[in-house]
């Protein structure tokens, strides 16, 4: 490669250092027990501090070096000073080294959007604190106990947050973003937790080991937090072998490029597009499909509506077989924007 690397993979060896540090975030609100909660829409629709913090980070520190992007966040916040500690200038040496696929190599700044989900899966990150701080002392767990029990759950839900940035241009998602800041939870206190994820259709992904869920089974995940007759409706006409309930729109994506799913299904408005576009990027990335429940792509571009009204439906394989599962109330349920 010569000349200095493309716009697009110094925003995305950025974004990969900024994910890391809004993971941090994430890791020392929970552990400060001072979690912030503010209602949005409704008891399902959190936001704490660690998504206003993380949030903060991630824009004020990609908007300090590509001062041409357009960024949307998932949270509202009052524009304000950010404090000089939130912003990380760190970049990804590594994947500065990786060859732009030639059709990005291009692009200008003012020509990409990033998707910023400070924090996915609020619900259950809201939840494990509740669980750990409980005053019986879960954090501090003896084996075999009530409070042991409580602590591998709090863990478990834990593992369902992730911090999504994606960037899209001319509306499609071609880079993603996706740091689990509670990643390695199992291996117990003293593990260095968290892992972050990227990719780009045309060029790859990695961060993780690719692995296909077994061919002759359909393990559906889908919804734990937001459920209601038409979600599981749909779950129950895919004729599915397992159903796996879990948090978060970047979890459930990395449930099926490590074998353990073979569709997320979720036959519901909910999902914005922040929850979409990182994880879109690196199904894509590896060969998978994201579309809404009509088999129709989501756009990314500036001026969308943000709800991604028709569902999600994701796989790594076997797309047209889930789309055509779908029922026909379904169908009439959501309808494609
Ligand atoms: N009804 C809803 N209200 C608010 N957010 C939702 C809703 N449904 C889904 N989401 C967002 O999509 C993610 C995936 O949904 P689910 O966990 O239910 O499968 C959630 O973690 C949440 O993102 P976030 O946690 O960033 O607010
Ligand atoms: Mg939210
Ligand atoms: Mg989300
Ligand atoms: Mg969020």
């Amino acid at each position: 490669m010569s000349g200095s690397p493309a716009v697009v993979m110094r925003l995305v060896a950025s974004a990969y250092t900024v994910a890391e540090k809004a993971g941090a975030i994430v890791r020392k609100v929970l552990h400060s027990g001072e979690l912030g909660i503010v209602e949005k829409t409704g008891a399902n629709d959190l936001q704490t501090l660690a998504d206003r913090l993380a949030q903060q980070s991630i824009c004020a520190s990609l908007y300090r070096r590509f001062p041409k992007i357009t960024i949307i966040g998932e949270e509202d916040l009052p524009a304000e000073e950010i404090k000089e500690d939130l912003i990380e200038n760190g970049h990804s040496e590594e994947i500065l080294q990786k060859t732009c696929p030639a059709e990005y190599s291009g692009l200008k700044e003012e020509e990409l959007v990033v998707w910023v989900d400070p924090l996915d899966g609020t619900k259950e990150y809201t939840e494990a604190s509740r669980l750990l701080h409980h005053p019986t002392g879960a954090l501090t767990p003896h084996k075999g106990s009530d409070t042991s029990q409580l602590h591998s759950t709090a863990l478990w839900l834990l593992d369902n947050v992730t911090v999504l940035i994606g960037i899209a241009y001319e509306g499609k998602a071609i880079a993603g973003v996706i740091n689990q800041p509670f990643y390695n939870y199992q291996l117990g206190s003293g593990a260095e937790l968290g892992r972050t994820m990227w990719g780009m259709p045309g060029l790859g992904a990695f961060g993780f080991t690719l692995k296909e869920a077994p061919g002759d089974r359909r393990i559906i995940t889908t919804t734990r937090s937001h459920s209601n007759k038409v979600v599981t409706e749909c779950v129950d006409a895919m004729e599915p072998h397992e159903v796996i309930k879990v948090g978060g729109a970047g979890n459930k994506i990395i449930q099926l490029v490590e074998g353990r799913a073979s569709a997320y299904v979720f036959a519901s408005l909910g999902c914005k597009k922040w929850d979409t576009c990182a994880p879109e990027a690196i199904l894509t990335a590896v060969g998978g499909k994201l579309t809404d429940m009509h088999g129709n792509a989501y756009r990314y571009d500036a001026n969308v509506k943000h709800m991604n009204s028709a569902g999600v439906l994701a796989t790594l394989r076997n797309h047209e077989y889930y789309v055509s599962r779908v029922p026909q109330s379904v169908r009439q349920a959501l309808k494609t924007d």
